[in-house]
């Protein structure tokens, strides 16, 4: 391994395989037997030490994007980028649970200096769980933003459909405008929303032959981000892979960020089936 690859763990079950980064807590690949990669990576370019990834399963906390200022960095938060504790796992016949944990004695700033305990908790077998708990640690109420921010790998971006979003308001952050969504969505160019909505959302992917199902429990929105191909070019473990990933993230942002009286703890769980056409 070369001392720039974060720490991995396979993961192989008679239903399904994968592979977990100690960096991010990274749910980096997994696909159930017999199915083509559910999760985007770049085939050549992997992911490095301490840089945010476009790629797997990332998780954006406490912030997202640049937060609610919109100048917070770095982008979406420091979570997807430090190095979690792995707390241990249990394996049976079917499914492999893999537990990390992240504290601010791990990893803080200045931006959001609060106490806080993380736990991520990734099942892999024929289908995958992450489930994302923030539990405040301090004295204050906090508020923080987050997302699960898969990357579905898809066979070509441009022929997939997404189900679920119909009557769905969004907000839009490539014009910067609000709309309400009419119908399924067909992407035809640069794509990035947060739609208010906790529906199931489906990606039918005629290219691969399958349907990708999103749920999520204590999420308020979903993300829907492709850069196409002009904003790609600038990332170089996206570039001309583009086409191949379509982000449906579960995420709680803007209007809709958690604040937690101190104690308290919350769950953010995104689970993802994948069906022959
Ligand atoms: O390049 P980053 O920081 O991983 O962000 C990727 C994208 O992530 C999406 O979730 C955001 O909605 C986009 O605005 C952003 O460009």
């Amino acid at each position: 391994m070369s001392p720039d690859a974060p720490s991995t763990r396979a993961v192989d079950v008679p239903d399904g395989a994968g592979e977990v980064l100690d960096q991010g807590a990274l749910v980096l690949r997994w696909a159930p037997t017999g199915q083509a990669p559910v999760l985007f990576a770049h085939p050549t370019v992997p992911v490095r030490a301490g840089r945010p990834p476009h790629a797997g399963v990332p998780v954006c906390w406490p912030w997202f994007g640049g937060g609610p200022s919109g100048d917070a960095t770095p982008s979406h938060g420091w979570a997807r980028s430090a190095t979690w504790a792995f707390v241990g796992e249990d394996v049976d016949s079917r499914e492999t649970t893999l537990r990390y944990r992240l504290t601010s004695q791990d990893a803080s700033g200045p931006r959001w200096p609060h106490p806080y305990r993380l736990d991520l908790v990734a099942r892999l077998g024929a289908h995958l769980e992450v489930a994302l708990t923030t539990t405040n640690t301090g004295p204050e109420p906090v508020t923080f933003e987050e997302a699960l921010h898969a990357y579905l790998a898809v066979g070509d971006v441009r022929e997939a459909t997404l189900t679920g979003l119909d009557g769905a308001p969004f907000h839009d952050k490539v014009t910067g405008e609000d709309a309400v969504q009419a119908g399924d969505l067909v992407l035809t160019g640069e794509t990035d929303r947060v739609y208010r909505s906790e529906a199931p959302v489906v990606l039918t992917d005629p290219v691969l032959g399958r349907r990708l199902r999103v749920e999520t429990t204590g999420a308020a929105d979903r993300v829907v981000w492709n850069p196409w191909s002009d904003a790609a070019a600038g990332l170089d473990d996206v570039g001309d892979q583009w086409p191949h990933l379509l982000c449906v993230e579960g995420a709680n942002v803007l209007g809709d960020a958690v604040t937690l009286p101190p104690g308290d703890a919350h769950t953010l769980t995104y689970r993802l089936f994948v069906e022959d056409l």
